[in-house]
């Protein structure tokens, strides 16, 4: 089992004005999330959001941060939400634990000490992409079941857009300190998320790109000021840090799937400074 924690830090909108394609990557991409029997997370900078995957196999894996954290354990001063994109699997949250289905998830807040996770067959593990937010506050932990999100239906076939967007953890449903998460399915035919896009000053957001329609396809990922825009071109499972300052959507070659999580000012889902399609370039 490899556990990997890689640090990315936050930026000026001028610094990316100078980057090319490699150190655009580097900077704002993770190329590699879910890898069979390993944890794989980055801290970012940006709101000091920890987001990655977690990939249990034969063995059962629990996310073990302390001395990176300067705490006695990992949820010591944090909350964590997850999403299982993978196979069926469960979770034991100190103890008590848990089915998870595939598009299943759950909240889980501050000051719990042990979250165990496990795949039901090794030869089709769950995928747990896991987003921590720092906390200040216990609030009870939650199952999130695909079945319980809000769903949002979004975008119309005209303009290549339609698409559900379930919130799974959001103030209307329950309290979190910061933490704001959601899953969004594009149809088949459709391919455009986040169009006419935004900005919210207010907050920072990661997109974790998946279930794309066939295995060739990628996403071009539009990130930056909006009238300053740069892409980056994802293949399934790879994830990208959206500054407070940054636009994010992105065009597929097929349709496909994503898990998008905030934290920072507000919890507010519709603050949001929508742009102007003239202001793009
Ligand atoms: O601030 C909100 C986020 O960018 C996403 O929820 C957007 C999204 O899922 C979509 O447009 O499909
Ligand atoms: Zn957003």
């Amino acid at each position: 089992m490899t556990f990997k924690m890689v640090t990315r830090y936050a930026h000026s909108p001028k610094d990316i004005q100078h980057y090319d394609t490699d150190q655009l990557r580097q900077e704002f991409l993770m190329d590699k999330i879910f890898s069979a029997g390993d944890i794989l997370l980055t801290y970012t900078y940006n709101d000091r959001m920890i987001f990655g995957g977690v990939v249990p196999t034969t063995e059962p894996l629990e996310i073990k941060l302390d001395k990176q954290l300067g705490v006695d354990f990992f949820l010591q001063r944090r909350e964590l939400g997850f999403i299982n994109i993978g196979g069926a699997g469960s979770v034991s949250i100190d103890g008590k634990e848990d089915h998870i289905e595939p598009h299943d998830g759950y909240y889980i807040g501050m000051g719990v000490k042990h979250v165990v996770f496990s795949s039901d067959d090794a030869s089709k593990p769950a995928k747990f992409y896991v987003v921590s937010t720092p906390a200040h506050k216990t609030y009870p932990n939650h199952k999130l079941a695909y079945k319980d999100s809000i769903a949002m239906p979004m975008g119309d076939q005209e303009h290549m857009n339609k698409r559900t967007i379930h919130k799974y953890i959001d103030a209307s449903l329950f309290p979190t300190c910061q933490l704001q998460m959601g899953y969004t399915v594009l149809e088949p035919g459709n391919s455009w998320n986040t169009m006419p896009c935004h900005t919210h000053a207010r907050r920072m957001e990661t997109y974790l790109y998946t279930e794309f329609g066939d295995k060739d396809a990628r996403v071009f990922h539009f990130m930056g000021k909006p009238d300053e825009s740069r892409h980056i071109v994802l293949e399934p499972d790879q994830a990208v840090v959206n500054p407070s300052w940054s636009i994010h959507c992105g065009v597929g070659t097929s349709n496909y799937s994503f898990i998008w999580a905030m934290c920072g000012e507000n919890q507010t889902y519709d603050d949001m400074d929508m742009v102007d399609m003239h202001d793009l370039r």
